[in-house]
């Protein structure tokens, strides 16, 4: 897990080390990950060097890349009377140096690496014509980027592109790392992420959200003498007509994830007596099944009959911990009554997961509003229906009403299709029933989730055509290895 910083908070740490040369110490790091990239220094660096601070780290890395031998081109978009103090003093070194200075690309030059300090965190605006330009020409020579702080172009806050921006083969992040660089659009331009602390003990600084980037906190070992009602029973609601595999996937999950007993119940008017492929599960009455969970699911496939807005109704007044997905989101948005019960409901107790479509519906905004600022809109949400939120997609941000948040760093491409999600409610129910209290059972599920699916990548399978019912698989096996210590 890492500490996750915002812009205030960035500033402020800056401020509070000014007399600690900071720039010298982003550059020499720089040029240090630079040098082991090349491997030899006859390899030659084109470093980009913008009209801020991120611009002088820049020029600081190519005085030292230029020292070891490297040949070292700069194009500096910036003008020396507009530089902050250190940024001067780094283009003043390096003219020093001996170094020269360029105002384009050079048309005919040979690189084997680029270095982009364009923009940092001081980005403040979309980019003009002019720097959009230049970061298409350097997406467009092929070559490894190592971008400083942050690539060039994206927002340190949201992850989104402003304009256009580097495609980066590495990003080193100084100080602290920021959460544009881990969700939306961050994770497709920032490559491998390094971070570097410059020497600075922040520990004691207050964090704006962490980041999960390995397992969270884990289910104790089985006790040998335990029987299935040790394990907590997850009821499943919804499979109405059209849509009854969303609620078998997730029902599927919560059986392989642990549960002690799963019951379906599916609103379809014909449906199924046995799930032949998975026959433990117990497919029941609908209006059985409430009464018989001690976790509840609700939503997958769930449509939005009045049988459908009835059964949310029912349920929403239960004390047992509850899942909200898909149609029961919908619903709730449509009906002001189901808010006020949802918000009824004891602190904790609740956790919604929607995709931003559905984050969306909700908010009563725009797709692109919600994906505008995700944290934004997830922690909107967690303060509204005082339940956690899982707003899903790459980068899922988990946000819970007191204003924590967390973005969760494990899952890839090949989970875009459908009965991810499904999948996803089963493995939080299932670690719910086995007595995980909410956050964690919601943090460890959302990781489980995507560590499940990068599992299977990792042994060549997807991420095109990855379905939902190996992540599940996938998944069972992981969660085993994690808490029995098994390779
Ligand atoms: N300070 C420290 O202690 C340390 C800082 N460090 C480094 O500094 C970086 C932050 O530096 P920074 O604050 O100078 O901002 P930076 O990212 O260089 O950009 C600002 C410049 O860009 C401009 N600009 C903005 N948007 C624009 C647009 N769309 N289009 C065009 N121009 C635009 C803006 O101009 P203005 O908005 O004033 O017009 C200004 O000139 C940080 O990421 C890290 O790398 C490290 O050395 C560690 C210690
Ligand atoms: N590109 C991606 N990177 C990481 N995770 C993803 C990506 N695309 C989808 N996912 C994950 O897969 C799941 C998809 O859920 P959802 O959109 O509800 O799909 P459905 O309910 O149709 O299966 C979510 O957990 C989401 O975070
Ligand atoms: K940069």
């Amino acid at each position: 897990m890492h500490p996750l910083y915002d812009l205030a908070q960035l500033r402020e740490i800056e401020q509070q080390h000014l007399a600690e040369n900071l720039m010298e110490k982003a550059g020499l790091a720089a040029a240090g990950l630079a040098s082991k990239l090349l491997q030899s220094h006859e390899y030659s660096v084109l470093v980009l060097a913008g009209p801020g601070n991120n611009g002088g780290d820049a020029l600081v890395a190519a005085r030292h890349l230029k020292a070891a031998w490297h040949p070292v081109t700069v194009v500096f978009t910036g003008q020396r009377e507009a530089l902050p103090p250190d940024a001067a003093a780094a283009y003043d070194a390096w003219l020093a140096a001996g170094g020269e200075l360029c105002a384009e690309i050079p048309a005919h030059g040979h690189w084997q690496l680029v270095i982009d300090g364009l923009f940092g965190i001081g980005l403040s605006r979309p980019l003009g014509s002019r720097y959009r330009a230049l970061i298409e020409q350097v997406n467009t020579l092929g070559l490894p980027v190592l971008a400083l702080d942050i690539p060039s172009g994206l927002c340190m806050t949201t992850g989104r592109v402003l304009g256009a921006a580097i495609h980066a083969s590495h990003t080193l992040s100084f100080i602290g790392l920021k959460p544009g660089l881990f969700t939306l659009d961050g994770p497709d331009h920032v490559g491998e992420v390094h971070l570097d602390a410059l020497g600075l003990d922040i520990q004691h600084h207050d964090v704006a959200g962490v980041l999960i980037d390995q397992p969270p906190a884990l289910p104790c070992p089985r006790r040998r003498n335990s029987h299935k009602g040790s394990h907590g029973s997850v009821g499943v609601i919804g499979g109405a007509d059209y849509m009854v595999g969303a609620a078998i996937l997730a029902s599927r999950a919560a059986l392989l994830l642990g549960a002690g007993r799963v019951y379906c119940g599916l609103l379809s008017p014909q449906p199924l007596a046995l799930d032949t492929a998975q026959a433990e599960l117990m497919l029941r009455d609908v209006a059985s099944v409430p009464a018989l969970s001690s976790v509840l699911v609700i939503g997958p496939g769930l449509g939005n009959s009045s049988a459908a807005l009835a059964m949310l109704h029912e349920v929403l007044p239960q004390a047992k911990p509850m899942v909200l997905d898909a149609d029961a989101l919908n619903l709730l948005a449509d009906h002001p009554e189901l808010q006020t019960k949802l918000r009824q409901r004891a602190p904790g107790s609740t956790v919604l997961t929607p995709h931003p479509g559905e984050a969306a519906t909700l908010l009563a905004c725009s797709n692109a509003e919600v994906q505008a600022d995700r944290i934004a809109t997830a922690l909107k949400l967690a303060h509204s229906y005082q339940a956690i939120i899982v707003l899903k997609g790459c980068g899922s941000i988990i946000a819970l009403p007191d204003g924590r948040w967390f973005i969760n760093q494990s899952g890839n491409p090949g989970m875009a299709s459908a009965g991810m999600g499904d999948t996803l409610c089963g493995i939080i129910a299932a670690l719910l029933a086995q007595a995980m209290p909410m956050e964690q059972a919601v943090l460890l599920g959302v990781y489980l989730h995507g560590a499940a699916a990068d599992a299977l990548l990792g042994r060549g399978i997807g991420p095109i055509g990855l379905t939902a019912s190996e992540v599940a698989m996938s998944a069972r096996a992981l969660l085993n290895a994690w808490v029995y210590g098994r390779e």
